[in-house]
């Protein structure tokens, strides 16, 4: 569990992080949003004390951070950027291997732990581990940056804009894949990002930024519904807003029983991607099918409809 308490950084007397408190509960994720310049960077260096807090406290399972050797604290906390940071001169596996050698594994482990992680990568570690990182691809180097951030196996993870170079589609796998690994290993995780869609989709909850103050920390549900202020209602993007809704909830509890016609739909799917299939293909109904693809019944564009308005408050 992180705790921030009145966390505020000023540069020339001027706050940069004003205030700012929330609490990020472990094995969750919290994406911290907000216009360029609002402070987000700052907030997130500063729970791995890259950035020394000029007031307040940030506790890491009970313990306050200044009480341990910034070094120390680092070690245990992956730190994954935009750009990758990782080291030119380095090859990908001694760049992954980074914090596992700084920490004193043997090298069987650290090579146990770079294939693992190479291969969680889609990355053949055959082919990748003595590459030097200007022989891999953007998108690549991208996930190696990742895959470093999480060897030593850190209970928390600090990511800033980890997928902001990434194209679309690289961007969701490696949406889906920091998923999958949160789920497998637990992280904590505090993730900094420009883009709402990314905040929504990952974050289990949001917190909103703006000149430096933090104006709303919520489930993303929340932050839909009942936006704090003007700006998180600006944030927001509100022609989206319906269908970021509806991303946010899984088709189950609206499947109905009786047949449709077509391709069926997984369970898995959410609801916003069967109304993006019930309008492209012109079908009233889809069926939806179970993992195994079994039929589970069927999904209405009527009932989804509902589902997109405002949930009362
Ligand atoms: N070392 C520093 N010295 C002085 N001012 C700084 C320093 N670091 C950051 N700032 C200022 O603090 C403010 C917040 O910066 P920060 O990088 O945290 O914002 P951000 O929300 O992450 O922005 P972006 O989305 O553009 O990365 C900015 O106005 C920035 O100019």
């Amino acid at each position: 569990m992180i705790e921030i308490e009145s966390l505020t950084k000023r540069y020339a007397g001027t706050p940069v992080v004003d205030a700012v408190s929330m609490t990020v509960d472990p094995h969750t994720i919290a994406a911290i949003v907000g216009t360029s310049g609002s402070g987000k960077t700052t907030l997130l260096r500063m729970i791995n004390r890259l950035v020394e807090p000029s007031e307040g406290v940030i506790r890491i399972d009970g313990k306050d951070t200044r009480e341990m050797p910034a070094h120390e604290l680092r070690r245990g906390i992956g730190y994954a950027i935009q750009g990758h940071g990782l080291f030119p001169h380095r090859t990908v596996a001694q760049n992954i291997a980074t914090v596992p050698v700084l920490s004193g594994w043997d090298k069987a482990r650290i090579d146990a732990k770079v294939d693992e992680l190479l291969e969680l990568y889609q990355l053949d570690p055959q082919a990748f581990r003595d590459r030097y990182p200007h022989e891999l691809s953007g998108g690549q180097q991208q996930r190696v940056g990742v895959a470093r951030a999480l060897a030593a196996e850190p209970n928390i993870l600090l990511m800033d804009e980890p997928f902001g170079a990434l194209d679309p589609v690289i961007r969701a796998k490696a949406q889906d894949d920091l998923m999958t690994i949160q789920q497998r290993f637990g992280t904590t995780i505090v993730l900094v990002t420009h883009d709402m869609e990314e905040a929504i989709h990952l974050g289990d909850r949001i917190a909103v930024m703006d000149g430096g103050k933090l104006l709303q920390y919520a489930e993303p549900a929340e932050i839909l519904a009942n936006p704090a202020t003007d700006f998180v209602e600006t944030l927001i993007g509100s022609a989206d807003r319906p269908f970021r809704y509806l991303s946010l909830s899984a088709l189950e509890a609206v499947v109905e029983d009786g047949a449709a016609e077509g391709e069926p739909l997984p369970v898995s799917a959410t609801r916003r991607d069967a109304l993006a299939e019930l309008l492209w293909s012109g079908r009233n109904a889809l069926p939806v099918v179970d993992a195994a693809g079994a039929p589970l019944g069927r999904v209405t564009r009527e009932a989804l409809l509902e589902q997109a308005a405002r949930p009362a408050a």
